[in-house]
């Protein structure tokens, strides 16, 4: 089937979102990945609170909260403690967003379900508006919205963040929670350096590989397949910052703050087979969980 044929129109309407034509094959692929993703590792930890990530968790396991063996509650406390992790890393980054007010407006780009959205709202009360080449995210992150009472403030639209229909200097500050592995660094940081107002902030929690280790290591290519990916290294992140007048104001190496979620991760019964990935290419120094702030200058 050819990409002409996936989408004949210019738009076409699922649910209350507007779907325009992938900007490329490779857009239509990852649209119809999240479009088809439904893995309970990511829905039961979501239904915990009605929050659905799409990315790690970072902090200390708590142990008191797990039960043991016996316990049959152990595998709710797990998928809770799990969530837990989620959320921390998503308050994290919110975190260093600087000092947001309830008439400001941030940009989420590759938004997923809508969790880290809702939490922006939720600690700011500014708008918060999302992207995702999913319709189905889409649907679902308004859906959330909508039943929260605060559609007024959270929207998802289905778009390409290197095209973005957000006025230039329009956000106060912007950014990518583990989606900046699916586009071209100096394209996308030209874009939130568009939408940027002067003095805002732009933050990213990602995997990047360490030049340090040489080149992307066979665990590293294993993480590319599996979610059809393209990981950048760190370097490559800091070269298009700066070459985008995003100057970093903070570069936390997250990977010991990682690594509890995947060991835990990796006892459950929500365990996808990337587990090992993440922990090896984690512990061999190949891959590195970084949070990066940088002004918009
Ligand atoms: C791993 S999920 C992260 C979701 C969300 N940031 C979170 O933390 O839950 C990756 C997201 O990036 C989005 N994405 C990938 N490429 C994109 C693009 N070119 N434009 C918009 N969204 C994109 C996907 O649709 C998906 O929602
Ligand atoms: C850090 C890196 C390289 C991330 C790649 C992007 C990605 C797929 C994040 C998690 O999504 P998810 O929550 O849907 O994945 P999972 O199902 O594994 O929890
Ligand atoms: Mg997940």
């Amino acid at each position: 089937m050819t990409h002409t044929e996936l989408a004949p129109a210019a738009t076409a309407t699922s649910g209350s979102v507007r779907i325009p034509r992938p900007a490329s094959p490779y857009q239509g692929d990852i649209a119809r990945y999240w479009d088809g993703e439904a893995r309970p590792v990511n829905l039961r930890l979501g239904d915990v609170d009605g929050l659905y990530h799409h990315h790690y968790g970072i902090g200390e396991v708590d142990h008191a909260a797990l039960g043991d063996a016996e316990d049959s509650e152990s595998e709710k406390k797990l998928i809770a403690e799990l969530h837990r992790l989620e959320s921390a890393q998503a308050e994290y980054l919110l975190g260093h967003l600087g000092d947001i007010g309830g008439d400001d407006t941030l940009v989420d780009a590759g938004c997923g379900r809508g969790g880290s959205m809702v939490m922006a709202h939720q600690r700011f009360g500014c708008k918060v508006e999302g992207v995702t080449l999913s319709a189905k995210q889409a649907d679902f992150a308004n859906g959330r919205a909508r039943e929260l009472g605060i559609q007024d403030h959270v929207r998802a639209r289905v778009c390409n963040m290197l095209s973005t229909p957000f006025e230039t200097g329009s956000a106060a500050a912007s950014w990518n929670n583990e989606s900046s592995m699916y586009v071209d660094l100096h394209d996308l940081f030209a874009e939130h350096s568009r939408v940027l107002e002067v003095g805002g902030r732009y933050v990213t929690i990602t995997g990047c590989w360490n030049p340090r280790y040489g080149q992307p290591s066979k665990w590293v290519s294993q993480i590319n397949a599996h979610f059809e990916c393209n990981i950048h290294s760190r370097r490559e992140y800091l070269r298009a910052m700066a070459d985008n007048r995003l100057v970093p104001q903070a570069v936390v190496d997250l990977t010991p703050d990682t690594l509890p979620y995947w060991e835990l991760r990796a006892t459950s019964s929500l365990v996808t087979g990337i587990e090992e990935a993440f922990i090896n290419s984690y512990k061999d120094g190949s891959f590195q969980y970084l949070l990066i702030a940088a002004d918009r200058v």
